[in-house]
Parts: C-alpha cells; sequence; structure tokens
C-alpha cells in the first residue's frame, strides 16, 4: 500500500491545552506521525511518497473562503501585535449571541472554531495545508486505478466544518478528498469514520447530500467530545436524508460491541453501493488511549482491517486521532495491514 506523507506536520506543533481544568501539553503531537511513518517502515507496508501540490482549489471546495483567509493569515497579524505564543480561541458565538464576524484577532477565531482544541503556532496554516495536499494525492493515487492508498496526514480534520474549526482540526482531509473524487466524475462516495470522536466537520460538510454517505462509530455524544452532534438521529436532511448514519457506543466499548457496530456500517455502505470508500482512521478507540474510553486492542486492529476490505471498494485511508503515541504506529499500520490480509 502507497503511503502520502509531509514533513511540514513538524511545523504545527501546538503547546498547550486546557484538559480538565488544567493547561497541559498537547496530545496531538509531531510524534504521533513520526511513530506511524516509522512503523510503516519497519512493517515494509510499501512506498512512501511525498504530497503533490494541489493548490487551494479542491480546499475551497469544501471549506469556507473567510476561514480559510483567517487561518491563513492569522498567525501574522497575532505575531503583528507583538504576541508569540500560541493563537488560541476563548469566546465563541454561540445562544444568544450574534452571528456576526468582529474585526478583532481573538473575535474571527472564536468566529471560526467551536473549541480551544486548535492552537494556531507560526507553521499551523503550513502544516494543515500540507495535511490536505497529502489526502489530495492519496485521492489522486485511487483515482488513477490503485486499489488502496493511506494518506498519514496531520494535523487530523474531521472536526473541522465547511467554516469551523475544532477538536485539533483545521482542515477536513477526508472531506477534500471525497469531494475530489467527486469532482473528477465519481457519484457515490462512502466515508467511514472509526476515530472514537464523532466527526462532526464530516457530518455536517455533506449531511444534505445524497452523493457521500457518512457513517460514524464514536463515543456517545452525550458524555463524549463533540458533545453537540453525533446521536443516532442525526440521519441527513433533504436530499440528504438517509445518507447519514451515526452509530454511538458507551464507554467501555470492546470489540464486540464495537464489530457489531461496524458490522451495521458496513452493511449500509455496501446498501449505498459507492464507487469509492474513505476511511478516518482514528485509533483513539485503543484500550490505553489518554483521552478517550474505549477498549480495542492492537490486534483489533488487524480484523478492523479485514473487515474493511471485505467491502471490496477501492480505499483509501486518512489518518485522524490516536494519542497513545507509543501504540499508534502498531495500531494504525494492523489496520492496513489487515485490509491487505498480510
Ligand atoms: N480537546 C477535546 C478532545 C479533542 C478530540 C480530538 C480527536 O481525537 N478527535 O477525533
Ligand atoms: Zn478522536
Amino acid at each position: 500500500m502507497l503511503t502520502i506523507y509531509s514533513d511540514d506536520h513538524h511545523l504545527h506543533h501546538g503547546r498547550c491545552e486546557l484538559i480538565d481544568g488544567q493547561l497541559m501539553p498537547c496530545f496531538e503531537k509531531p510524534e504521533r506521525a513520526d511513530f506511524i511513518r516509522e512503523r510503516v517502515l519497519a512493517r515494509q507496508l510499501g512506498p512512501i511518497e511525498p504530497a503533490r501540490d494541489w493548490g487551494l482549489a479542491p480546499i475551497a471546495r469544501v471549506h469556507d473562503q473567510g476561514m480559510l483567509d483567517f487561518l491563513q493569515g492569522a498567525w501574522a497579524r497575532w505575531a503583528a501585535l507583538g504576541q508569540e505564543g500560541d493563537l488560541l480561541p476563548y469566546t465563541w458565538p454561540t445562544r444568544t449571541l450574534r452571528q456576526q464576524k468582529p474585526d478583532s484577532v481573538h473575535g474571527q477565531f472564536g468566529y471560526y472554531s467551536f473549541d480551544a482544541g486548535v492552537p494556531i503556532t507560526a507553521g499551523t496554516w503550513q502544516a494543515a495545508y500540507s495535511s490536505a495536499q497529502v489526502a489530495l494525492t492519496a485521492q489522486h493515487h485511487i483515482a488513477s486505478g490503485a486499489t488502496s492508498a493511506f494518506a498519514l496526514c496531520r494535523p487530523p480534520g474531521h472536526h473541522a466544518a465547511a467554516d469551523l474549526m475544532g477538536g485539533y482540526c483545521y482542515l477536513n482531509n477526508a472531506a477534500i478528498a471525497a469531494q475530489a473524487f467527486l469532482d473528477q466524475g465519481y457519484r457515490r462516495v462512502a466515508i467511514l469514520d472509526v476515530d472514537y470522536h464523532h466527526g462532526n466537520g464530516t457530518q455536517s460538510i455533506f449531511y444534505e447530500r445524497s452523493d457521500v454517505l457518512f457513517v460514524s462509530l464514536h463515543g456517545d455524544p452525550a458524555i463524549e467530545f463533540p458533545f453537540f452532534l453525533g446521536y443516532a438521529d442525526e440521519t441527513g436532511a433533504g436530499a440528504g436524508e438517509g445518507y447519514n448514519l451515526n452509530l454511538p457506543l458507551p464507554a467501555g466499548s470492546d470489540w464486540p460491541v464495537w464489530s457489531a457496530a461496524l458490522k451495521q456500517g458496513c452493511q449500509a455502505i455496501d446498501d449505498y453501493q459507492p464507487e469509492v470508500l474513505i476511511v478516518s482512521l482514528g485509533v483513539d478507540t485503543f484500550e490505553l488511549d489518554p483521552i478517550s474510553r474505549f477498549k480495542l486492542t492492537s490486534p483489533d486492529y488487524l480484523k478492523m482491517g479485514a473487515r474493511i476490505r471485505a467491502l471490496n471498494l477501492p480505499t483509501l485511508f486518512v489518518m485522524e486521532g490516536g494519542y497513545a503515541v507509543e501504540a499508534i504506529g502498531i495500531n494504525a499500520v494492523n489496520v492496513l495491514e489487515g485490509f491487505e490480509q498480510r
């Protein structure tokens, strides 16, 4: 399996995040992608190639231009104020407040985000831009006839909506790849999100459309981030009614519980008969993940890959979350090896 990877992810390294009332080092850190890349090499999964640059246009097919302009220019504005720490949002236009974009860089960041988990540093734009190019390069590989590819994306993307960043996500790599398939003539794309957290951004981008089926297995939003989307009664709207399947699961879910949901999700994908499958591959479902509460074990990821392979679809794997850094490479590559029936 071909892996696409960009060293630019090292340009993004937030200093801290607010967890349980304390400022802690960011869990979404560069070592994550380094460990995965090393495991790809160690297991001789296949070649690792750099991303090609497909420009801003395919990103702008998914994201609001105002958000892209903000993200691209935010650090320079922040630095011009004499600041050198991370730029973080801290006020959001929630209930009773006006959905009007302020002039302030802080106000605009709150306008274009939904949580404080998106530090902007000097290199964040470049890292997020290159992460999207990684996904687009892997997408091109599949559109050119390959049966699989791995987009080793960092930062991740599935929480990013058209005009919102959040949950460590700036640009929605999987959604950008899905839109590229559709713009290249594909008619039906399925996205299977196996990250521990609901892909609220991906859901919202395609919620009113029938050309993308979104299926997500995740921690119950009643008790888990992102809290405010991901319920089972969210089935799509308008033309998209019936093309969104959320499978929320309780804390402590292990393979038997999780794989039963996967079976249901795979049946929905099979019924949809897509031409291509995108997997938002988060491995924060791991039993030792520091911020998550499922109980999958490393061998389970081999079975996950094999079950996805049984769909018999060209498959693009896009890296999302996973914070047990010592095991992230083993778990992510286990999915890919299980898919390849190695
Ligand atoms: N700061 C709250 C938790 C962010 C979760 C990020 C993630 O792994 N999403 O899939
Ligand atoms: Zn996650």
